[in-house]
């Protein structure tokens, strides 16, 4: 009963934040394109934020624009994307255009000297990765800040989550999520080629950043990967669904399934809430109270639940397989299961030190207090994601692409 007053109370609390008085030296945000995700992802997040105003926004159709503002609150419409990066009074802009403009965008926001906040994936592949988080002007002293929107990283269920692992020593592990046909029509832009579509670069991100980063490591080699194509009709280089696995330097074998459109038995919808787990490799527990020949061994699984949007609803599993087995012939004597839960909305007491944080804020919302943290030079919780890390994303999605036999999403032209 607490438990479900205390999920209706945060959820509530995050899509209705409490609005902060704005710092006189607020960031001034800027908008490119009136885009499905901006209220989720910057608009609602910046309400709370007493250093953060989203000061305008440009769209590709000015119409469009202005009803965007009136609806959001905007106070400023520029007439086009390169407008808005040039007026002097933006600081930072926000990137949610259709994957194959990240690119480009991000670069010429950059040359106006802005700050980005650019939506994953970071580019269409890790050579559109590497020219721009390379770029020499992200070299030079007062260089504006680019990261990319890995939203899910910067929630203290993830943080968790991670501490609970012992990366070399995990011998596989999995991330998962699998939504019902529909959810996107099949002329989105998450489907079509040219604008870098595909469901490894979409729902695949995730799936792949899971284990990237419970791996602690790159991969060393695509082993498998499987799409299944868009329907007849649509665009057949672009996959609707992607199994895919990897092998990591420690040997570990890592996969992912993504499916936008899931089905089950008898062709009835299929979903899978997203999820990603590591299994650990056997150890011995020390046990003085078997007798001699036996042993007691244990393998830890842990398991995330909702690495997406934890703030909604999220759950951390650590599941230990006891066995007291013979040592000469492993046979087991005696097998049993201890299972525990961990959830953490907030960050954990640290000492002096802990970093800002409610329990309704979202993924977002702590996505953006450490990018105003890193602009206004201040260390924060030490989430970051820095652009090698980018580079190192991309080329994960790439191996797969590679692998399925299908062409890596498209270059932009712009230099
Ligand atoms: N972090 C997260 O949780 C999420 C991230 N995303 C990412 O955000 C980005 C945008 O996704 P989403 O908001 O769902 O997308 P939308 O379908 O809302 O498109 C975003 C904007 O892209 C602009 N656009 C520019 N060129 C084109 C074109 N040729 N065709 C279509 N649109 C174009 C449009 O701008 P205009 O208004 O100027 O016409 C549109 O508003 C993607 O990179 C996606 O991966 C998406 C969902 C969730
Ligand atoms: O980033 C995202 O998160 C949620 C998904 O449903 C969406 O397609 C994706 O773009």
């Amino acid at each position: 009963m607490f438990e479900f007053i205390g999920f209706v109370r945060r959820n509530w609390t995050a899509f209705n934040p409490p609005q902060a008085a704005k710092a006189a030296d607020a960031l001034r945000i800027g908008l490119l394109g009136a885009s499905n995700i901006a209220p989720l992802a910057i608009i609602g997040p910046a309400k709370s934020h007493p250093e953060v105003i989203i000061a305008a926004i440009a769209a590709r159709d000015e119409n469009k624009a202005q009803a965007y503002a009136k609806k959001h609150s905007i106070p400023v419409v520029f007439k086009s994307y390169q407008e808005l990066i040039d007026d002097p009074s933006i600081d930072a802009v926000y990137i949610p255009l259709p994957n194959g403009l990240h690119y480009e965008w991000a670069l010429k926001s950059i040359k106006a000297g802005k700050h980005v906040l650019l939506e994953k994936p970071s580019t269409s592949n890790a050579d559109e990765a590497a020219s721009l988080f390379r770029h020499e002007l992200l070299k030079q002293p007062n260089a504006p800040v680019l990261l990319e929107a890995f939203h899910s990283r910067f929630h203290p269920a993830w943080q968790a989550f991670l501490s609970l692992l012992d990366p070399p020593n995990i011998t596989s592990a999995h991330a998962s999520m699998v939504l019902w046909d529909g959810t996107f029509p099949n002329d989105d832009i998450r489907f079509i080629y040219d604008l870098s579509g595909g469901t490894l670069m979409d729902l695949g991100t995730y799936m792949v950043l899971s284990l990237r980063q419970m791996l602690g490591t790159e991969p060393e080699e695509c082993l498998e990967a499987v799409p299944r194509l868009m329907p007849k009709g649509w665009d057949q280089k672009c996959d609707q669904a992607m199994k895919a696995k990897w092998r990591f330097p420690n040997g570990a074998i890592a996969d992912i399934e993504v499916d936008f459109a899931g089905k089950g038995a008898y062709g009835q919808p299929r979903i899978r809430f997203p999820r990603c787990s590591a299994t650990h490799r056997e150890v011995v527990v020390k046990d003085s109270s078997l007798p001699a020949g036996r042993e007691h061994v244990m393998v830890k699984t842990i398991t995330f639940w909702n690495q997406m949007l934890p703030t909604l609803w999220h759950r951390i599993d650590i599941l230990e397989a006891h066995t007291i087995r013979n040592i000469n012939d492993k046979k087991a004597i005696k097998t049993w299961t201890e299972k525990s839960y961990k959830k953490e909305y907030v960050w954990a007491d640290q000492g002096e030190s802990k970093p800002a944080g409610e329990e309704h804020w979202t993924t977002y919302r702590y996505q953006l207090e450490e990018f105003v943290n890193r602009i206004k030079g201040r260390e924060g919780s030490g989430c970051w994601m820095d652009g090698e890390d980018s580079v190192n994303q991309m080329a994960m999605i790439d191996s797969a692409y590679k692998k399925a036999g299908l062409p890596l999403r498209p270059t932009s032209l712009y230099k």
